[in-house]
Order: structure tokens, then sequence, then C-alpha cells
């Protein structure tokens, strides 16, 4: 569960991203985060994986007060949130297998374990046979596959996205979207900001819209509610 209080950011150059934002989003929700370029979006969803710290406010990640929690707990908060960006950031150097068993071993998994586990949830993906490939071998779909086989590789009780169809095509973005219904269905939290209307509009979901750091519309199987 994520929860919000007050929630305020203003960037050291004064802009304020983020403005008295109180939200709660439940265990097993789905939930787009939409809104201008610009209001808030990526800052609302970097204070979740403490990428960024409020200004003001509380923000609670499963019950913990995550500007409370000691450094060295948070990577307890990080291993329950798995986190997907546009650009997919891939280590270039690692295969595929070895990117995503890099998510277990920060976490200090042990070997037989991350020999276990990153077949699994490679073909969880629709990946199994690409364990040897490089990101660079991949095309863009596979590669947010790999992206998102390891955000679940620690079985996250959360996944974070923030635009992952931001390069994709439409179809290729579909897949990816299913992949991310399969996921909300086995009981992981999604929250995803994105720009793709027809997504949102097809794939009925909660709605929360952002404009100038504020809330301004929170829907239950809302529409995307802009042009583009
Ligand atoms: N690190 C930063 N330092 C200073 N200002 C920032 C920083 N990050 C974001 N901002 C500013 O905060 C505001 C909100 O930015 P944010 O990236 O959260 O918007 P967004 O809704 O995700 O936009 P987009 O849809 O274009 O990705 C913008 O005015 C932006 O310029």
């Amino acid at each position: 569960m994520i929860e919000m209080f007050d929630v305020w950011k203003t960037y050291p150059n004064g802009v304020n991203a983020l403005q008295g934002i109180n939200i709660k989003i439940n265990r097993s929700e789905f939930v787009y985060v939409v809104g201008p370029s610009g209001a808030g979006k990526s800052t609302f969803i970097k204070l979740m994986y403490r990428e960024e710290k409020p200004t003001k406010g509380e923000i609670f990640i499963n019950g913990f007060n995550v500007d409370r929690i000691k450094e060295r707990q948070i990577p307890m908060i990080r291993r329950n949130i798995g986190v997907v960006f546009q650009d997919y950031r891939l280590l270039p150097n690692l295969t595929v297998y070895e990117n995503v068993a890099f998510a277990m071993e920060v976490i200090e998994a042990s070997k037989s374990k991350i020999r276990k586990r990153v077949p699994e949830v490679l073909e969880l993906v629709g990946l199994p046979d690409k364990l040897k490939a490089f990101p660079n071998q991949l095309s863009g779909g596979e590669q947010q596959r790999v992206a998102l086989a390891r955000a679940l590789v620690n079985n996250p009780s959360i996944i974070i996205a923030d635009e992952p169809t931001g390069n994709l095509d439409p179809d290729t973005s579909w897949e990816i979207m299913d992949l991310f219904e399969k996921i909300n269905f086995s009981g992981t939290t999604v929250v995803m900001a994105t720009h793709n209307r027809e997504i949102v509009n097809q794939m009925r979901k909660r709605v929360i819209a952002i404009e100038n750091g504020q809330v301004v519309r929170d829907q239950q199987r809302g529409e995307y509610g802009y042009e583009n």
C-alpha cells in the first residue's frame, strides 16, 4: 500500500513540482498517472521509490514512513518496489541473465536462488531463450521485457513504471501492457505514469491526473482525458 499525506516537493531551483498531494493506493491496484508534460508525474513516482525526498509531508510504503527509515533500510524498501523506465536502463556490458541476476546480487541472494529464479522470471516475461544475449542485440520490446524481469525478480509487492511504452511501437506497447496486466492479476500493485491515451482508454483502470503538482482527478476505470 502507498499513502501520501500533504506531500510537497520543491526542487533546489525553486520549482514547486508537487503541492499538497494526498493519495492512497491499495494493494493489488492498477493505477495510471496522467497529466501534461511537467505536471509532476515523474516527481510523484520518484518519491515512491525514494529517488527523491519530499520537502514536506509524509509517505508510507507498506506501512513504513519512507522519510524516517534508516539509510540501511532503504534496500528493504527498494526490494519491495520494482521500477521500470522508458529507456530500459539495462547494463550494456552484461548479458540478459546477468542484468536480471544483478538485481538479486544487490540484495545478497544466494547463488543457487539466483540460478533458479532468473530463468523463471525470464520465462514469465516471454524471453526464455535470450539468456546469453546482450541488450544491444535485442529489440526495444525485448529490452523492456528484460527490464520488467529485473524489476520482478525479487518478488516486489509494487511495480512502478515511468512511461514504459514511451519508446515502443503500438503493437509492442500492447504486448508490454499485457505483461503488466498479468503481473497485476497475480497481486502486484502497478503504478504507471503514461502519455499513452489509447492504452489508458482501452485498458480501463484507476486514473490519477496531476496538473501543476496537484491531483485534479482520481477516477476508477477512468479515461486519459487529454488530447496529447
Ligand atoms: N531534478 C530537478 N530539478 C529541478 N526541477 C525539476 C527536477 N525534476 C523535475 N523538475 C521540474 O519539476 C516539474 C515537474 O517535473 P516532472 O518531471 O515531475 O514532470 P512530468 O509530469 O513527469 O513531466 P513529463 O510528462 O514531461 O515527463 C517540472 O517543472 C520540471 O522542470
